[in-house]
């Protein structure tokens, strides 16, 4: 490629950067890559990148000398000290209005602190969520991108050309400052957590509670996804359930180690939701039954040490229809109480760091390419449109209306997991939370009289607000 007419820079040819670059190259764009890996650029250039717009370099100089200016360059490499090393790399080479973007899953305050140093250097620094996996990457993904907003509207076009498009347009929106599309793409991640580990749930139940088999669940869950619960992740589920090892001829999925790993973007989700003071119960939920899993070796030995529960078999067909209709109700409210914590939690962000989000087009944006892509992601998107400062998805009349008529099939499938001695974390704090937040009054009246009695902590009055915080010696008053 000639200097000065690549129309972006990719850094990293891993899964994402490779995938990328050919999706932005099969949209006309002349593409400069390069990759630390010399073995993995080869292989690159000598495979998928043959003969087209994708001239990979040696060295970062090299590659910033073909870039058109002022220069956009996306790295998609790992996330923490990579990206700051990457950025080391490139430095040297930047002048004023150069672009960084970068797209991996970095935590948003390492964006923060990066558009900072990089602002105070004239450059302009884009940090971009980027969802749906390789295919996303390769044929459409929803794209979250936060920052410089100058340099978003140069970006653009790129961006549109690249990303899923749905009935609402193309899966990209300018998020908002500094570490906004990171924190949405953090977000994005710990629902995505929360609604795996609810399919879990419903998956275990069925399968130990109603003895269903892998293609009875396979079915199951097509069918479900071709109603109201319609989501990229029941749609693999379904798939998933299909596939048999050619060895054994067995299910595959039963051969999985059931020990789930993690990379940290749930956890950095409940632990952000925390120093918020956001409650995320449903997303919890999915980053502790990961670290359950992965205590395989005491699970097996406390497993010998208590008996399983006694239910566990097949119910008769008129039973077995009834749970699963059950279970199907039970995902869909406890999915919407995964959505509403998110939502709560961006919108808590954006008051806290004054990043202006619109969860409405955070909504829009999630409805294609992304991993949590779901039917229920447009009356979410409505939701926020009709009351933009709405502070919870449950308060939405409509959503309210949806769950209403679910609660007593939610409240069967929870007491049935719960009977039968199956674990379920995720539907459980889903219905516990749901059951917190419409409560009027809550048990932490006691609360405060425990923290006033062991620690004069003061509480304040119900029936006399005007009195502020006030202490009562809580022993004296009960001896007398
Ligand atoms: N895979 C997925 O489904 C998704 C991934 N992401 C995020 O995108 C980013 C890239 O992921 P993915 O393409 O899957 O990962 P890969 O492991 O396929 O590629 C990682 C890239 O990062 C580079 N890298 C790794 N360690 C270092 C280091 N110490 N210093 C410099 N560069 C390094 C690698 O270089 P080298 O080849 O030399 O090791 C490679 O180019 C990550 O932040 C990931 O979380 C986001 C959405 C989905
Ligand atoms: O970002 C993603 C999807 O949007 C990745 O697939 C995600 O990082 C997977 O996370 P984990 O490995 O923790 O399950």
């Amino acid at each position: 490629m000639e200097q000065q007419v690549a129309d972006i820079g990719i850094v990293g040819l891993g899964v994402m950067g490779s995938s990328l670059a050919l999706n932005i190259e099969r949209h006309g764009y002349g593409v400069a890559a390069w990759e630390r890996d010399p073995q993995l650029a080869e292989t690159f250039a000598a495979g998928e990148a043959r003969g087209k717009q994708i001239a990979i370099f040696k060295d970062p100089a090299q590659m910033v000398h073909a870039l058109k200016r002022p220069r956009r360059i996306l790295m998609m490499v790992k996330a923490g000290p990579p990206v700051d090393w990457t950025i080391e790399q490139f430095i040297p080479y930047l002048e004023g209005d150069d672009i960084l973007i970068d797209g991996g899953n970095s935590h948003f305050e390492d964006t923060r602190r990066r558009a900072a140093a990089l602002n105070a250097r004239g450059l302009r620094y884009i940090g971009m969520g980027v969802s749906g996996g390789e295919r996303g990457a390769l044929f459409g993904p929803s794209l979250m991108p936060g920052g410089s907003r100058s340099a978003y509207d140069e970006l653009r076009p790129i961006l549109e050309d690249i990303a899923a498009k749905t009935d609402d347009g193309p899966c990209v929106a300018y998020i908002g400052p500094d570490g906004a599309g990171h924190f949405v793409k953090m977000v994005h991640n710990g629902i995505e957590y929360g609604v795996m580990q609810l399919i879990a749930e419903v998956y275990d139940i069925m399968r130990r509670a109603l003895g269903l088999g892998a293609e009875e669940l396979a079915q199951v869950f097509d069918r479900w996804n071709a109603g109201a619960l319609q989501s990229f992740l029941l749609e693999i589920t379904a798939k998933i359930f299909r596939v048999r090892d050619r060895e054994t001829g067995q299910p595959l999925v039963d051969l999985v180690l059931d020990r789930a790993e993690q990379k940290g973007t749930g956890k950095w989700t409940t632990q952000t939701a925390l120093d918020l003071g956001v409650p995320t119960p449903t997303i919890d939920a999915g980053v502790e039954a990961r670290l359950i899993s992965s205590l395989k070796e005491e699970r097996v030995r406390a497993a010998r040490l208590f008996e399983e529960a006694a239910n566990e078999g097949r119910r008769e067909i008129n039973e077995r229809e009834r749970i699963a209709q059950d279970l199907h109700d039970a995902l869909y409210a406890s999915e919407l109480c995964a959505y509403a914590q998110g939502m709560s939690l961006i919108r808590a962000a954006s008051n806290e760091f004054d990043w202006g989000i619109d969860l409405s087009e955070v909504a829009r944006i999630w409805k294609g390419g992304c991993i949590i892509r779901a039917r229920l992601l447009d009356r979410v998107k409505n939701a926020y449109l009709r009351d933009k400062g709405l502070p919870n998805l449950l308060l939405d009349p409509e959503i309210a209306r949806l769950i209403i008529p679910l609660q007593g099939a939610w409240r069967r499938a929870v007491s049935l997991a719960v009977n039968d001695g199956v674990p379920c974390l995720g539907l459980a704090a889903s219905l516990a939370y749901f059951d917190s937040y419409r409560s009027e009054r809550l048990p932490q009246n006691l609360t405060q009289a425990q923290r006033d009695l062991f620690g004069a902590h003061t509480y304040e009055r119900a029936d006399k607000p005007e009195l502020g915080h006030i202490h009562t010696d809580w022993e004296r008053a009960a001896d007398q």
